[in-house]
């Protein structure tokens, strides 16, 4: 703890009113920590969590009142709620009476359906508080902003007190918020971005959805499957965003058959709420034909941007690219050495996973100056059903920068776990070098896709070549089964199929 400097003081009156509340400046102590940290998100608790470990004086600053960002609040967690439960009703509905099971009065309670959601995602965010506690992370409860290049202030929510804090590293990780669409207003209750999608109180009978992303797809099955006429309407040729092409046409193709529309190719031209109803007018880009399309819900999920409201960036003058990421180097510097950027709000795919590896790895870079994620290996999983996964390159990438492949596919309709679980949707197809067969890409659609593709990026990592894999015993029945073939199939023959 030590005095403020005369000029730190002067700066601070320039900013916010709640803070200069704080009796007289002067008088305001400073509490001096080795690491500050802007975020509580899964990059922000990850890197404090990781900074106390490695025996630093850690501090998380959160604006939210519970600490896991859109991750735990807002994004994965409520959404594979909704997803897991949607799923259950949904087999129960259609899918028990060939396993010979009869069941009758399937009714969805949306109070009770959501209440489950709250609950996951309360008992996970207040776990975090305890993991603070546990590894002796220091928590301010508002909102941190630059006062200068060391010092943050923080701005407390109601019912805890406002703080000055002198760091020698700051990490920031502010994440992400949606992408409005220009002349739609979100009202989180006809209109909704995702997290409105997230709370609805009844199912709507139609809903529409802008954007074929991530984002639409999952919050689309949520709804479909609780009975919803779910019509996604894509500016592009192809859904999933990132998706290798041919997964991305097999993704489509089921999810038609589970009852999507998909106007793709079209361009969402207006739309506004009436009341009770949303109605949206479409054009098709290719033949430029209009259509009105009217629902009972809105969903806009196309894309996030970068969050750095509040920061007072400039207060450090940072640097901030056209897509609004605030940018850095590859040990997430950005123009300031001792002030670290990571997650959603800088470069790099808008994940979980790759914002805590980044957190673990900033804070390694602080303590030791070393620290390392490898960006050709962070995975992706879409949690429909079935699930679509994939991690390092697509057909279409490899072909665009010249390299020579193999690829090896395996169709669960021909894995005798798939077949007992009578759930045989998808294949795994391996891309491997013609020559070395080291594996460059997994791509799967299939029941646990997500779990499995954990094995595609060991395999990646090490550097692994698809013989490598196809001789490692894997258990029988499993799913897993289906991927040794897949990279068998690459240079030799498959067994099953
Ligand atoms: C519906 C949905 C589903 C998703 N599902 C998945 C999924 O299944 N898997 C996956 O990997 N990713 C998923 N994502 C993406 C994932 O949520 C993000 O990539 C991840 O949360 C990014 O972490 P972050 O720490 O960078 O930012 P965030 O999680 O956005 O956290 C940033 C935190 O910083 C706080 N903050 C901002 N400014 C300040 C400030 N000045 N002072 C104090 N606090 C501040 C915010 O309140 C926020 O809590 C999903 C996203 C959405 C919207
Ligand atoms: N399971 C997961 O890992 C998961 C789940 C949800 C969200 N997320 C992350 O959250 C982020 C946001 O998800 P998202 O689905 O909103 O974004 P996205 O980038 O995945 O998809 C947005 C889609 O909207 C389309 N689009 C953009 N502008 C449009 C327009 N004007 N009209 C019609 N379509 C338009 C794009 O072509 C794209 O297909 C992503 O980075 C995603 O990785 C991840």
């Amino acid at each position: 703890m030590f005095r403020l400097a005369t000029q730190r003081q002067v700066a601070l009156t320039k900013f916010g009113s709640k803070f200069t509340s704080v009796r007289t400046l002067a008088d305001v102590v400073a509490k001096k920590h080795d690491v500050v940290i802007i975020g509580g998100g899964p990059g922000g608790y990850v890197a404090a969590i990781k900074a106390a470990q490695l025996g630093l004086d850690t501090a998380c600053i959160e604006k939210r009142g519970t600490l896991g960002g859109t991750c735990l609040n807002v994004g994965c967690i409520p959404s594979k709620a909704l997803l897991n439960n949607s799923h259950l009703f949904h087999q129960i509905q259609h899918d028990t009476k060939k396993r010979g099971i009869e069941v009758s009065g399937a009714k969805i309670n949306v109070a009770e359906f959501q209440k489950s959601k709250d609950t996951a995602v309360k008992q996970l965010t207040s776990g975090i508080e305890g993991l603070f506690k546990k590894n002796g992370v220091t928590y301010y409860k508002g909102n941190g902003s630059f006062v200068d290049e060391h010092t943050v202030k923080v701005d407390a929510l109601e019912g805890n007190e406002n703080a000055l804090l002198q760091a020698d590293n700051i990490i920031i990780a502010t994440g992400s918020e949606v992408t409005p669409f220009p002349g739609i207003t979100i009202d989180e209750e006809r209109i909704v971005s995702s997290t409105g999608a997230l709370a609805l109180k009844e199912i709507p009978k139609k809903l529409t959805i802008i954007g074929g992303g991530i984002i639409g797809l999952e919050m689309g099955s949520v709804y479909s499957r609780l009975g919803s006429e779910v019509t996604i309407v894509e500016f592009q040729d192809a859904i999933g965003a990132s998706m290798d092409n041919e997964v991305a046409k097999a993704t489509q193709k089921f999810l038609q058959k589970q009852g999507f529309k998909f106007k793709l190719g079209t361009k969402v031209l207006s739309g506004e709420r009436n009341g009770d109803i949303v109605k949206i007018e479409v054009e098709n880009v290719k033949s430029g034909e209009k259509e009105q399309l009217e629902s009972d819900v809105l969903l806009v999920a196309i894309g996030r941007r970068p969050y750095i409201q509040g920061l007072n960036a400039e207060a450090v003058d940072l640097e901030v690219d056209k897509r609004g990421r605030l940018v850095i180097d590859s040990q997430y510097r950005s123009k300031h050495p001792h002030i670290r950027v990571i997650g959603d709000v800088t470069f790099g795919p808008m994940l979980a996973h790759k914002a805590e590896d980044e957190g673990v790895a900033a804070a390694e870079y602080i303590k030791h100056g070393h620290g390392h994620v490898n960006y050709g290996n962070i995975p992706s999983v879409m949690y429909s059903h079935p699930e679509v996964a994939w991690v390092g390159q697509t057909e279409q990438q490899l072909k665009e920068a010249g390299i020579k492949y193999k690829v090896g596919k395996f169709p669960f309709i021909a894995n005798s776990r798939a077949k007992t679980n009578n759930d045989t949707e998808g294949f795994v197809k391996f891309l491997a070098d013609s020559e070395t067969q080291r594996v460059l890409g997994v791509h799967i659609i299939g029941p646990n896709a997500g779990e499995m593709i954990g094995e595609a990026g060991l395999a990646l990592e090490y550097g692994a070549s698809t013989e490598d894999i196809a001789r490692v015993c894997h258990a029988h029945p499993t799913l897993s089964e289906a991927f040794k073939e897949a990279a068998l199939g690459t240079f030799d023959k498959t067994i099953n199929f």
